[in-house]
């Protein structure tokens, strides 16, 4: 019998790194091979159960990816947007699958990973749920439906850690209704409301930002027009669900060609 597919965890001390080891755990599907952190973290060079407060799994924590990825089929990254383009070049190497779910990352940075799309599957998505996914395609056709005398709007809410804004789920809500609407989002993208702003801009697409205590993720998509609005929702309460649909895309992308995937295409959604 072959063995199961080693994965390795970037940002093993984050949020979302200490419950993917724990979901990696847990799963009968794949087991941790490494687990990594940034240099000068003080989890590096320790075994990654005692780090976190547990038992050894004699699996360890390391500031160079070389090591672990020799072992691993894929990693799942939940990292910084650097981070995160220097570890595609390792994953190309080891020809390992790269599992990315590190937002904030800017156009330039995304082009960034097509050397690395060219060697090894990259699945990267704003949002691994399956609940957000599925919403995207049904923003999409609301708003292929209805035309510019509804305004559309997102609105996000996330805990008081996040740096980044937008949130990466806001974005890709934003870029479903912005398909939907047969538009470019760079082009109605109306993200930064402060002072006399002027009125609101027919056929834009907005943003609005909420940060406080330990908020999980929670997105609106507001169609508003003359005497009705239309909202769509997500709220996520548990983290586990983004490692659910990250461990999902790693298994999905062990019989993979090289490119570029998102979470549509590991969970059959695309439309
Ligand atoms: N796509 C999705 O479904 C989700 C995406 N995210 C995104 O994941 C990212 C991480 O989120 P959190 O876990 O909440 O943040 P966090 O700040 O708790 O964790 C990030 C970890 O990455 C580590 N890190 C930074 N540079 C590194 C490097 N060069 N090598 C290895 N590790 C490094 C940090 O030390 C930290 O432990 C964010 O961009 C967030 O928006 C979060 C939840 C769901
Ligand atoms: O930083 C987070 O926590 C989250 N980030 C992702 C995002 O930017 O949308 C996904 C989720 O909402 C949690």
């Amino acid at each position: 019998m072959s063995e199961l597919p080693g994965i390795v965890i970037a940002g093993a001390s984050g949020r979302m790194g200490q419950m993917l080891i724990r979901s990696v755990l847990e799963s009968d599907r794949m087991r941790l091979v490494g687990a990594l952190e940034r240099e000068g973290h003080d989890w590096v060079g320790r075994d990654v159960g005692e780090a976190m407060g547990g038992v050894a799994l004699g699996v360890h924590v390391f500031d160079d990816p070389l090591e672990p990825m020799a072992k691993a089929q894929a990693v799942i990254d939940f990292t910084a947007p650097e981070a995160t383009i220097a570890l595609s070049g390792i994953a190309a190497q080891a020809r390992a699958a790269h599992i990315i779910g590190t937002t904030g990352m800017s156009d330039d940075q995304i082009a960034r990973l097509e050397p690395a799309s060219r060697h090894s599957p990259i699945v990267r998505a704003g949002n691994m749920s399956l609940g957000v996914n599925l919403l995207t395609q049904l923003v999409k056709q609301v708003a292929a439906a209805l035309d510019e005398d509804f305004d559309i709007e997102v609105v996000e809410a996330h805990h008081h850690h996040k740096v980044d804004a937008p949130s990466g789920t806001a974005l890709m809500l934003g870029e479903a209704a912005a398909e939907g609407r047969g538009v470019d989002l760079a082009q109605v993208r109306d993200a930064a409301r402060d002072g006399i702003t002027g009125a609101r801009k027919r056929g834009d697409i907005g943003f609005s930002v909420i940060r406080g205590g330990d908020i999980v993720g929670e997105h609106e998509v507001l169609f508003a027009g003359a005497g009705e609005r239309i909202t769509l929702k997500h709220m996520a309460t548990d983290r586990a669900l983004f490692a659910k649909g990250a461990l999902r895309a790693a298994l999905w992308a062990q019989d993979k060609a090289p490119g570029q995937y998102d979470m549509l295409d590991v969970l059959g959604l695309r439309g």
